[in-house]
């Protein structure tokens, strides 16, 4: 006879029998051997049983900030003398299944269908000869991974902010008009820390630095402010006057959405005219409307250049209040010449003005930086650090560094924050389960999901509309956002999330800053921030203005000192344990094993049974991946654009995130591959050949380059990994001005329609 324990062995035997010399086991989970869906249906009470088991689960999960108790991963520790080649074979086993799994299964059904099964194996291999995909091929998902370490969570404390106070609009001297408009059309009637800090000093003439955590009311706080003081102009404001105030936002929808609160406080001066500047719109409509007469001008950084530069009618000569929200975003490596510009503009020929800075994280750094553009500035920390007073002579870059390590920033008090530890293989089936958990089986959930590069963006996409929303139809709706899109679509996906009570919504660092979606429930973090400061602003995309909200970062086994660095910024994160998250997979039958689990089943041959559905979810999207060349490619762009976004974190970070911490096969299953694609080199000095027992590690970036450029590529542009960095945020934040390429490019397009440069 032949037991369930025999038949899993068998499986994972398998696996090694199957493994190829270069580490890609295989394991060959035949569909025939899976029940039908008849079979299915008839086993509700595995179903109520996991729905009970879920909803305690999800109350452990929730009632306390402690880990999740329920131990995952059978680790084993290294021993010294661990050599590379070992430390791969030693990593998470399935574990044997229990006795009393062996005598539960049915076992002499497979005994009997083993003749059968063999025939079948061998119809199924003629069948992959011939057309090259009818069976499914999945690398072992649960072997050869890095052990999850224990997480240490250090003791910190959580910088706390109060959000709303006792006092009202109404007790400012504002004009009626403008408080009733607050009253009535934007809803808001108390003021919040913020607001009763800054409005008062804004409206006394002051330049400020200004810093509360995300979702406090920083924009009405400066919006207030600049409506009461232009109401007030006399004579009455008029189109002919040219840009009053200039407020400048890092991203085009954050643009759109601060434009669109100034037009909501402007309904009862209609003598005030705003208007938007961006990149993605048509130049030529915006010429116009520009010489038509723009009082408060709200623009991203690139597309003001671009008119600056190009737009005769655009005068600055009656500027007297320049904004710069998420100014530490704006003051960033990739926007500093575009600042420069524009700060030389307004110098130039405007009159004294006011200047203001905001944003969650305003760091020392950056305050040094912009006390070139004010001018004896009044500094609002609603937390109470006076974060203006620091000396240290830091500048702003993309790499703040170990100076600026000890800044805390204050999250939103009712944001839960968790971890979740995922070796880089079964990342792609973690994040799938975890939105079927959030979306498929609890009601009205929106979540956002954060990812490193378009490419990954669109792939994510059209995986998951493909194999997740095909699945479950209707519960999942997805939806995505990057810097690649035309911008037609980017606001159209903007206002459709804006209004949606859930659904999920991928997308890159474009959605991180300054956006206000209502009822977002989770913050989903697939690729890790490159900074604490982006991490403070993705999580505060949810648990606005007081209220509840969750986040999850993902880390490989490798980046769990990622932790730490957040600590240092007084972050504190709980722990989700990745089983709890794949446990969702038995909720329904979904994506059964073929294990032969059942209610009585022991807590091994559970873990088994997750294991395997697991499984065969990534064998469903390996198969759609590999389904036809375009997908493969789709996946392998994907893939490369992570790798190259990976290069991209910071030196102080290196230590954490590094290219050759990455392992390439390992790294290609997250991405629905099932090899390692070689040639992928060029640019982000991956290496895929197998030159040593190492070969799947990743080479480092700069050697790998150095090795390019000395021989053929002598002509090729070589670059410092910074510049690297400023390129993917200017694509990524591109706000008018592209890539050189695509400027020629456009340009030489603008010549041909007959397009003017100049006006
Ligand atoms: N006094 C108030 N009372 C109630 N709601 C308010 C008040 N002020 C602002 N809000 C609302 O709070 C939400 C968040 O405001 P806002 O976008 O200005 O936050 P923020 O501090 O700029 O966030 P971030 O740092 O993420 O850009 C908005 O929906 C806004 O309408």
């Amino acid at each position: 006879m032949v037991s369930v324990c025999s038949l899993s062995v068998c499986v994972w035997d398998r696996c090694f029998i199957m493994s190829s010399a270069d580490d890609q086991l295989c394991l060959n989970i035949s569909s025939s051997l899976l029940p039908s869906s008849s079979q299915r249906r008839k086993r509700p009470t595995t179903q109520q049983r996991w729905a009970r088991k879920k909803q305690i689960a999800e109350k452990r999960r929730f009632s306390s900030s402690e880990d999740v108790k329920r131990p995952f991963v059978k680790q084993r520790k290294l021993q010294h003398n661990d050599t590379p080649e070992e430390e791969v074979q030693m990593q998470t086993e399935a574990p044997p299944l229990s006795p009393a799994a062996e005598n539960q299964s049915p076992t002499a059904d497979v005994t009997k269908r083993k003749p059968e099964k063999k025939k079948k194996k061998k119809k199924e291999k003629d069948a992959v000869t011939e057309t090259g995909r009818s069976s499914i091929k999945t690398s072992s998902l649960f072997k050869h991974n890095p052990d999850i370490p224990a997480i240490h969570r250090p003791v910190v404390s959580q910088v706390k902010e109060k959000i709303f106070t006792t006092e009202s609009f109404s007790d400012l001297q504002l004009h009626p008009h403008l408080v009733a408009t607050l009253n009535k059309v934007l809803n808001v009637s108390t003021l919040t820390s913020v607001q009763k800090q800054t409005i008062p000093a804004l409206l006394s003439g002051r330049d400020a630095v200004v810093r509360s955590q995300t979702g406090s009311g920083k924009t009405l706080s400066y919006a207030v402010p600049v409506v009461q003081s232009l109401q007030s102009v006399q004579p009455k404001v008029s189109r002919s006057d040219g840009p009053l105030a200039v407020v400048i936002v890092p991203t085009r929808e954050l643009a759109l959405q601060t434009f669109q609160t100034f037009q909501k406080l402007l309904r009862p001066f209609t003598w005030i005219v705003p208007g938007v500047l961006m990149g993605g719109e048509k130049r030529k409509a915006e010429k116009a409307r520009l010489r038509k007469g723009i009082n408060i001008l709200v623009s991203t950084p690139g597309r003001l250049v671009d008119h600056i530069k190009h737009t005769l009618s655009i005068a600055f000569s009656a500027v007297r209040w320049l904004i710069l929200d998420e100014a530490d975003r704006t003051l960033d490596l990739g926007f500093e010449k575009d600042l420069t510009v524009i700060l030389n503009s307004l110098n130039s020929t405007g009159p004294s003005r006011q200047n203001v800075l905001l944003s969650a994280t305003l760091t020392h750094g950056v305050t040094r930086l912009a006390d070139v553009c004010l001018n004896d500035p009044v500094s609002i920390s609603v937390s109470g650090s006076d974060f203006s007073d620091h000396t240290a002579a830091t500048a702003a870059t993309s790499d703040p560094g170990p100076a600026s390590q000890s800044e805390s920033f204050a999250v939103p008090e009712a944001l839960k924050q968790f971890v979740v530890v995922v070796p880089s293989k079964i990342r792609l089936v973690c994040l799938a389960v975890f939105i079927l958990d959030k979306c498929k089986f609890s009601q009205n959930n929106k979540l956002i999901v954060f990812v490193s590069s378009c490419e990954a963006v669109e792939f994510l996409y059209s995986l998951f509309t493909s194999v997740l929303s095909a699945n479950h139809k209707p519960s999942l709706h997805f939806l995505r956002l990057h810097g690649n899109m035309k911008q037609e679509e980017r606001s159209e996906v903007f206002q459709q999330f804006s209004v949606s009570p859930s659904g999920v919504l991928l997308c890159t660092d474009v959605a991180a800053r300054g956006l206000d979606l209502p009822q977002v429930t989770w913050i989903v973090q697939f690729t890790p921030p490159t900074a604490a400061a982006e991490y403070v602003h993705r999580v505060g995309r949810t648990a606005r203005i007081g209220g509840r909200g969750s986040s999850l970062l993902f880390l490989t086994p490798a980046e769990t000192a990622f932790i730490t660095e957040l600590a240092n910024h007084n972050i504190s994160l709980s722990e989700m344990k990745l089983l709890d998250i794949l446990s969702t997979l038995m909720m329904d039958d979904t994506y059964r094993g073929r294990g032969k689990y059942h209610s009585k089943s022991s807590s091994k041959a559970l873990e088994q049974e997750i294991r395997e559905r697991a499984t065969v979810l990534q064998t469903e999207f390996e198969n759609f991946v590999h389904s036809d060349p375009e997908s493969v490619q789709n996946a392998k762009k994907a893939l490369q654009s992570f790798l190259r976004a990976y290069t991209t974190y910071p030196a102080h970070l290196k230590h954490i995130f590094h290219i050759r911490f990455l392992h390439l096969g390992h790294t290609a299953k997250s991405f629905g591959l099932r090899d390692a694609p070689q040639g992928l080199s060029s640019a982000t000095g991956a290496h895929s050949k197998k030159p040593n027992h190492n070969k799947n590690r990743i080479r480092s970036p700069v050697k790998e380059q150095k090795k390019k450029l000395g021989s053929s590529q002598a002509g090729e542009k070589r670059f410092h990994p910074a510049q690297r960095e400023v390129g993917l945020i200017r694509s990524e934040f591109s706000s008018g001005l592209d890539g050189a390429d695509a400027k020629k490019k456009k340009k030489k397009k603008r010549k041909m329609s007959g397009e003017e440069e100049e006006e």
